[in-house]
């Protein structure tokens, strides 16, 4: 078995980037810049005004009145030199008259039939303008490859007049389900029969990632069917997702089902509770978790692996699950070998252990905000101790 860092370190391994394609803005929100864009052009592309009011050359005014001998509507383009003690009615958006660089708000001034008089003791040449260029110049570097396209982002790059973007394509993900005893909610349960969560729980998780989820499968314990889905999911699949048949019972078909596939397994088992059985294996580019089919060790094993797995290869720059340090509220315990991820409940100074670590039970994991992790080697960790914690994203 293989520790948790040796395991985050062959998933690493093979976690390359998903490749680059050019997408609307719209398309490209949620993902991730591919190259550096640079500006096309100067933005503002005009000396602004950035005020409802009247233009007019500062140095020609010398506090006295000035005559209003133009109007310029935002978008419109006024081509006559302005002269001096002359003025344009100008509105926010609108382009500066040539001859004029200052703008006075129109509260503080007095309008005498075309006569305008300027009553702003605060205004310097230059000001309410936005001058050509001030928020980037042509060919400035506007933003970085690896920049998250978050909405300030997207209308910044639509502000530059840019319609196109490369970035990092979502991931195709599959997932697929094995076990004979599991039943889809909303039928009748019979004796034996287990209510099948794990799709659900797999399914909500991967929807505000960059992702693109396929058909989920759903296989009964048994060696053809799970290779069957196993194919028919690396046809298409950078990442496959599946669920229960990893740990060591006669039904357990997993392994050797991907092994049947051509699927290179780069390990199984970690040290770790819950989901010490997780089976990570690789062809190609393609990566497949074996995920332990307790549904918290699913949950576990996605926070843990498959998260940061798709974040990597997706080249999301920030980290959903947050690795913080807070104060235990209560001494805790556990037996020397496996590192274990506790739910928890965090604020910003202590931790508090929650009930019902049990790896089949979900209810706490509903309820809690972190993960504790006691190392593999702790027996004990004090009240009052400063441990790790990961946060876990709220919108996953
Ligand atoms: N002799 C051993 N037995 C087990 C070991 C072990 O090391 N030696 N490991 C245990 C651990 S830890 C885990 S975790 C589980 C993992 O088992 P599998 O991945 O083989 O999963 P299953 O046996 O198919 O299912 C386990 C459990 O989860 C329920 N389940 C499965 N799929 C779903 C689903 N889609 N939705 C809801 N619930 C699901 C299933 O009914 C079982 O109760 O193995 C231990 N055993
Ligand atoms: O790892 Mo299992 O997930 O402890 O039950």
């Amino acid at each position: 078995m293989i520790s948790v860092s040796e395991a985050r370190q062959f998933i690493s391994n093979y976690t390359g980037r998903s490749s680059v394609v050019t997408l609307p803005l719209v398309e490209a929100a949620g993902l991730t810049l591919a190259a550096d864009i640079f500006s096309p052009v100067d933005v503002p592309f005009f000396h602004q005004s950035a005020m409802d009011g009247y233009a007019f050359c500062y140095q020609h005014w010398q506090q006295q009145p000035l005559s209003v001998t133009a109007h310029i509507p935002a978008g419109s383009w006024h081509t006559q030199q302005l002269a001096a003690q002359q003025a344009a009615r100008i509105y926010t958006g609108a382009a500066l008259p040539i001859g004029a660089d200052t703008v006075v708000m129109q509260e503080k001034t007095q309008l005498a039939g075309q006569l305008l008089h300027i009553t702003d003791e605060q205004l310097q040449q230059g000001s309410n303008v936005r001058p050509r260029g001030s928020e980037i110049g042509k060919g400035a570097l506007a933003l970085h490859a690896g920049t998250y396209l978050n909405a300030a982002a997207i209308g910044f790059l639509a502000n530059l007049g840019i319609a196109c973007v490369p970035v990092h394509r979502k991931l195709k993900v599959s997932i697929i389900v094995t076990g004979n005893e599991l039943l889809q909610p909303g039928n009748s349960i019979s004796h034996g029969q287990v209510y099948e969560s794990n799709s659900f729980m797999l399914t909500a998780a991967l929807q505000n990632l960059p992702v693109i989820q396929l058909a989920t499968q759903y296989v009964q314990d048994d060696v053809p069917a799970t290779i069957s889905a196993i194919q028919a999911a690396l046809l298409y699949s950078d990442m496959v997702l599946l669920t229960g048949g990893v740990s060591a019972g006669d039904y357990d078909y997993v392994a050797a089902a991907m092994q049947a596939c051509g699927v290179q397994q780069v390990f199984h088992k970690i040290k770790q509770k819950p989901g010490k059985p997780l089976l990570f294996g690789q062809k190609a580019h393609q990566l497949l978790f074996g995920l332990p089919g307790n549904p918290a060790s699913v949950l576990t094993c996605f926070y843990e692996y498959v998260l940061p797995a798709i974040e990597a290869m997706t080249g999301q720059p920030h980290r959903r699950v947050q690795q913080v340090q807070r104060r235990l509220s209560d001494t805790v315990y556990k037996k020397a070998g496996l590192t274990h991820f506790m739910k928890a409940v965090c604020d910003d100074v202590q931790v508090t252990v929650s009930q019902a670590q049990e790896s089949y039970r979900l209810s706490s994991f509903a309820t809690v905000n972190c993960l504790l992790v006691m190392e593999d080697e702790a027996t004990c960790y004090e009240k009052g101790e400063l441990v790790n914690v990961h946060v876990l994203p709220t919108t996953i």
